[in-house]
């Protein structure tokens, strides 16, 4: 089977493409890109298709998604979670392991996989936990879990709040290189906090997560990551000081990286004044200052990757008051839009950027480039997306293929529009 997509702008900044071309896939794989794809296409005969101008890109790779499945199939499934995600333009993603029950068997693995399989829409990576049953004292069998698929490691939902047992799964990292994916929260200053501590949990009367909850298990972990040489990636951060700590490991040499959420680029903890539990989750929307920090980063080199952490819950679970209601947000349909028109229109990074931070850079952290995922070099996985960046969307129940709807991006219209989305070269969105 082969297929030549023409007329379009191929970006891949992994090549340093952006122009206008064509693409090429033969079983799977992209064949030749560029005029080579044209030529080629005729002596394969391959089925051909006019993108029409639109943008032709790298799959997204997403670090951090919770599926659900298995044990709260109601808020998502394996099959709703990847058909949001291709829907978004995402043919990978990563799923932690707060399933019921959690990720530390291979039995778990294994089920993970073969419901991914049957789903049969985007590439499904499962992470393992850290630790046996998520509760922070042992250590999971980690060498047999990546045996059986796992491509990194977390208690994401929980900090491991035991030093020596970070250490020791840091020191793991070594010899099976892959990453353990930090939830940077110490628990003792967060507390029973629902919200940024700042001015606006003061006046609103709302108990506070300080921004030293998160940047105090940053600064643990450096240090823990340069004693051991093990890899660190630093989940969803949010804050100026977790910036700052990562600028200074990496200028160190360290091997840590780390990944930030749209929606703590796009929002502040001003939005709690709604009190709507859509704008409620781990860590917590952050102040104007923050959002500043965090932009830089994106721009400067410091952030490796944009993950969405699509956190799916039912209405049950929200429509509570502010307090108890669940922590977490959906992402993967919006993270495309919000990205192009919060980062690129508003010109804190280029568009080139903007995919290295949603496929190459993501691929790279959790060692995917070395299946052939994040870019269209001759030879990589065909997994690609066509978006048109101007064409509007509404984020409504429609759009959002998720069986969850807890968006804060509700009623917002936003730039680009998903075409279509292929991977191994079989469309599978649009
Ligand atoms: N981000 C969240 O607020 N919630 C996540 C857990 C997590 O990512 O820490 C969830 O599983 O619901
Ligand atoms: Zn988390
Ligand atoms: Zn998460």
């Amino acid at each position: 089977m082969s297929l030549l997509v023409k007329n379009v702008r191929l970006m891949d900044p992994a090549q340093g493409l952006d122009g206008p071309g064509a693409l090429l896939v033969v079983e799977g794989a992209v064949a030749a890109i560029g005029a080579d794809a044209e030529r080629d296409a005729l002596a394969v005969g391959a089925e051909v298709m006019d993108g029409g101008g639109a943008v032709l890109a790298p799959g997204f790779v997403d670090l951090h998604v919770h599926f659900r499945e298995p044990g709260q199939t109601r808020k998502e499934s394996i099959e709703t979670g990847s058909r949001a995600a291709v829907a978004g333009g995402f043919t990978a993603v990563c799923a932690m392991a707060n399933t019921k029950p959690v990720n530390d068997s291979v039995a778990i693995t294994e089920l993970m996989l073969t419901r991914a399989a049957k789903a049969d829409l985007c590439r499904y990576f499962p992470i393992g936990t850290v630790s046996r049953e998520m509760k922070g004292e042992e250590l999971s069998d980690m060498g047999t879990l990546k045996a059986a698929g796992c491509v990194a490691f977390s208690d994401d939902g929980l900090p491991i709040m035991n030093a020596s047992l970070m250490r020791r799964a840091l020191e793991y990292t070594r010899w099976l290189e892959v990453p353990v994916v930090a939830h940077e929260e110490d628990q003792t200053l967060a507390g029973k906090g629902y919200m940024h501590e700042g001015a606006v949990s003061a006046s609103l009367g709302c108990l506070g997560i300080p921004a030293a909850a998160e940047e105090a298990m940053v600064a643990r972990d450096i240090i823990l990551a340069e004693h051991t040489g093990g890899h660190l990636h630093l989940a969803h951060l949010s804050t100026k000081g977790s910036m700052r700590l990562v600028r200074e490991a990496k200028a160190r040499g360290l091997h840590v990286t780390c990944e930030v959420t749209p929606h703590h680029f796009a929002l502040s903890d001003k939005e709690l004044m709604k009190f709507d539990s859509d704008y409620k989750m781990n860590p917590p929307l952050r102040s104007e200052a923050d959002i500043q920090a965090v932009l830089e980063a994106l721009a400067d080199g410091t952030v490796d990757a944009i993950a969405t952490d699509h956190a799916p819950h039912g209405w049950d679970d929200k429509e509570v008051e502010l307090p108890i209601a669940a922590f977490g947000v959906i992402g993967l349909e919006t993270a495309l839009p919000l990205t192009l028109e919060l980062l690129v229109n508003r010109k804190v990074i280029s568009l080139a950027r903007a995919f290295d931070l949603l496929a190459a850079g993501p691929a790279r952290v959790f060692h995917l480039d070395k299946q052939g995922l994040g870019s269209l070099k001759p030879g990589a996985r065909a997994d690609f997306v066509l978006f048109d960046p101007d064409a509007k969307v509404q984020v409504d129940r429609a759009f959002i293929q998720s069986r969850s709807f807890n968006t804060p991006f509700k009623g917002w219209s936003l730039p680009g529009k998903v075409l279509g989305t292929w991977v191994g070269g079989k469309r599978v969105w649009g």
